[in-house]
């Protein structure tokens, strides 16, 4: 039998009236990679500092592994690793030794696990160096090896490669889904970097304002795309004017040279004819495969261009 590791329903969080998190409802078994993916302020951060009980819920229920998680408990869910996007630690201690303290909090975890997680995040070598000397990566990897030190079975990663050049977030994303695949943690991962996450996660969901607005399998957030054109184009600020027009299409992003616009009754070639009667030098239309992020902006469009136009 497949057993649900965690299990979030009804989950709300008020401020001052305002709801930041509403009706958060979503659950996960061994091994599942969840992207939690919304705009600046929709509500990520608060709904992963709740999980891991560092603030309190407003209403809802959380269950880890079984277990209620209770707003009035001071012990901190043993099943539950957090990492955030700038992880702390004593500086002028080494990789090692900041583990061994945390180590020290748990009853089960010994030197091996401590040896084997920092060869896991690649820290083996720079296991004995200070920490003021590691690099944002490094400690980004470290903290990753310190949230897995008591074995969670779901890890909350908020942010986990803010700050890290191309190679740094790579290795990161590598690592996380290693540890999905490997040692079946459930991670629930918030990020705006939606080209890896797309590779990783086999759930998402999307929140804006507090509110889902899409939660399922990765693969089926395609379906709720319509047809999608890149319209190529050096002159975006008169195809953007016209577009805008017409309800018919939805302009999803622009670019210096392109515009990418969703339809849903019209064929390439209205679009074809719309365009020939602006008598733009030069244009090409391209149907193109949404990717994540695409279906993101999509789900979460508030008339982003308006001002822009
Ligand atoms: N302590 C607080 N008191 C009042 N409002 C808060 C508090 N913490 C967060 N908020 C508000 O809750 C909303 C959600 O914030 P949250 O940090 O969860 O967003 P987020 O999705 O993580 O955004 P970001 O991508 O910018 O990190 C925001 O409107 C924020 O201003």
């Amino acid at each position: 039998m497949i057993k649900t590791i965690i299990r979030v329903d009804n989950l709300c969080k008020k401020y001052n009236d305002k709801e930041v998190v509403d009706n958060l409802s979503f659950s996960a078994e061994a091994g599942d990679v969840i992207g939690l993916i919304g705009p600046n302020g929709a509500g990520k951060s608060t709904t992963m500092k709740i999980i891991t009980r560092l603030i309190s819920k407003s209403s809802g229920d959380i269950y880890i592994n079984g277990q209620q998680l209770d707003n009035n408990s001071n012990v901190i869910s043993r099943d539950v690793g957090f990492t955030s996007e700038s992880p702390s630690f004593y500086n002028y201690l080494t990789g090692i030794q900041n583990l061994k303290l945390i180590a020290n909090l748990y009853p089960n975890v010994d030197m091996d696990r401590i040896r084997s997680l920092l060869e896991f995040v690649g820290l083996t070598e720079a296991a004995n160096k200070k920490v003021k000397a590691y690099s944002t990566g490094m400690k980004q990897r470290l903290g990753l090896a310190r949230a897995l030190l008591n074995r969670p079975k779901v890890i909350i990663l908020d942010e986990p490669t803010n700050g890290l050049d191309p190679q740094g977030m790579r290795e990161i994303y590598q690592l996380i889904s290693k540890l999905a695949k490997e040692e079946k943690v459930t991670v629930i991962i918030s990020s705006h970097l939606l080209y890896y996450l797309e590779k990783i996660c086999n759930k998402i969901i999307v929140i804006n304002h507090g509110k889902t607005v899409y939660y399922g399998n990765t693969e089926k957030i395609y379906e709720v795309s319509k047809e999608l054109y890149k319209v190529i184009t050096n002159d975006t600020e008169k195809v953007l004017k016209r577009l805008f027009e017409i309800e018919e299409y939805e302009v999803i992003t622009s670019d210096f040279d392109s515009v990418t616009v969703s339809m849903s009754n019209s064929t390439r070639e209205d679009l074809m004819n719309l365009l020939d009667d602006l008598e733009l030098e030069d244009q090409d239309i391209i149907k193109i495969d949404p990717t994540l992020e695409d279906i993101f902006l999509m789900l979460v469009k508030e008339e982003p261009y308006e001002k822009v136009v």
